[in-house]
């Protein structure tokens, strides 16, 4: 009988694991991409698109549903699942990265972060133990540790001091919710921005807190592809091996590749899913910009290697058109394709650690993506 916060591996191909990660709505095959549902929804698709193309857990923001249209009211409605009738998985971060990167105005202290809504510009404060009850409200799975991600250049000092309250509040959030208290898992965050050995302290000072996974957050916050890259090797082969990794808000389809070679398991990024309302769609051959010119009579399919609805069923004139007429499906079939293109890719990754090929794999499409 398995436990939520089980975590199995299968097989593993140079750093690369195949695992799998057992929670109250099911398991999930690792590597894995979450679609993003910042508010219960992952914008113009239903649940059954989702569980057509195998999106096996998705993500929900915790500031965003707190906010609109209430954790309490999620709760008295059964909670997020039955809410927003989404029967696997659903991992939801703690609301830190938007109160942190949405908000001008917030007053940060060690009991917690005072922010305004950016609905009604009324007053609010998250404490690490209110991030962790409103994630208990909205029943999600997997519930993330209220953190600090500081900005991309903050100095030393600052950033030193940040990570020491992040592990301060990660002990709050657990002993506000005991590991084994009820279905839903806990991850600790890693912080420590762009120090080597800041990034090696929050480490030791979460893995004393026993937590059912890790993430690494403080990405994705403006640096370069090799600055990130470079923290990335670093922290996560150093990571406790039997546990998921999960790398909060990474990427681009390369993102997600050099992730697994580092040893991420679990991946969310809103890119796929808001690169598609603007036209920019990811295939098998690089990315494209479905509203260019040359796409206004090319009958052929977006790309020829997917097996999405999208690609079985339209052409790029068709999607230029949608896309030029500003018209609804658009976003639809675009978002479609893209959160497709996303979890085919991890499928392939999974096959390819399996059967050790997973380098020949990150190789075929470091080329396809080559012009960026
Ligand atoms: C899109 N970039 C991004 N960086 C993130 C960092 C965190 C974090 N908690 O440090 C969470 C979500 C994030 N999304
Ligand atoms: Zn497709």
């Amino acid at each position: 009988m398995s436990t939520p916060g089980d975590f199995k591996i299968h097989a593993t191909d140079g750093e690369a694991r195949r695992a799998t990660l057992t929670t109250a709505h099911g398991d999930i095959q690792t590597p894995i991409f979450m679609p993003v549902g910042t508010q219960g929804t992952v914008k113009s698709l239903t649940p059954l698109d989702l569980e057509e193309m195998d999106a096996q857990i998705i993500l929900g923001n915790t500031y965003h549903l707190y906010l609109r249209p209430g954790d309490d009211l999620v709760a008295r409605r059964g909670g997020l699942h039955k809410f927003a009738n989404w029967k696997r998985p659903i991992l939801t971060d703690s609301g830190g990265f938007q109160v942190f990167s949405l908000q001008e105005i917030r007053k940060l202290s060690e009991e917690g972060v005072e922010f305004r809504s950016y609905i009604d510009g009324s007053k609010h404060f998250f404490s690490p133990e209110k991030a962790i009850d409103i994630q208990k409200n909205l029943g999600s799975d997997i519930m993330m540790v209220l953190d600090e991600c500081v900005g991309y250049g903050a100095d030393k000092d600052y950033t030193n001091k940040s990570l020491e309250m992040t592990t301060r509040w990660a002990k709050r959030c657990r002993d506000h919710y005991p590991k084994g208290s009820g279905g839903q898992i806990m991850f600790g965050i890693v912080q420590g921005g762009f120090y080597k050995d800041l990034r090696e302290k929050s480490l030791e000072q979460l893995r004393e807190i026993d937590f059912e996974g890790f993430a690494i957050g403080g990405l994705s916050v403006g640096e370069s592809t090799k600055e990130m890259y470079d923290i990335l090797h670093h922290i996560a082969p150093k990571m406790p091996s039997d546990k998921p990794r999960y790398l909060m808000g990474v990427g681009t389809p390369l993102d997600l590749l050099e992730g697994v070679s580092a040893g991420v398991d679990m991946f969310d990024c809103v890119l796929p899913s808001r690169n598609a309302r603007n036209g920019t769609l990811f295939t098998s051959q690089g990315k494209i910009n479905i509203k260019r010119a040359e796409f206004a009579e090319d009958d052929s399919p977006l790309d020829p290697e997917c097996g999405c609805y999208t690609c079985r069923n339209f052409t790029k004139a068709y999607l230029r058109h949608l896309y030029m007429a500003k018209e609804l499906l658009s976003y639809r079939l675009n978002t479609y394709h893209n959160l497709y293109f996303y979890l085919d890719l991890m499928k392939q990754i999974r096959a390819a650690i399996e059967n050790g090929t997973f380098a020949e794999l990150k190789a075929k499409y470091e080329a396809a993506y080559a012009k960026g």
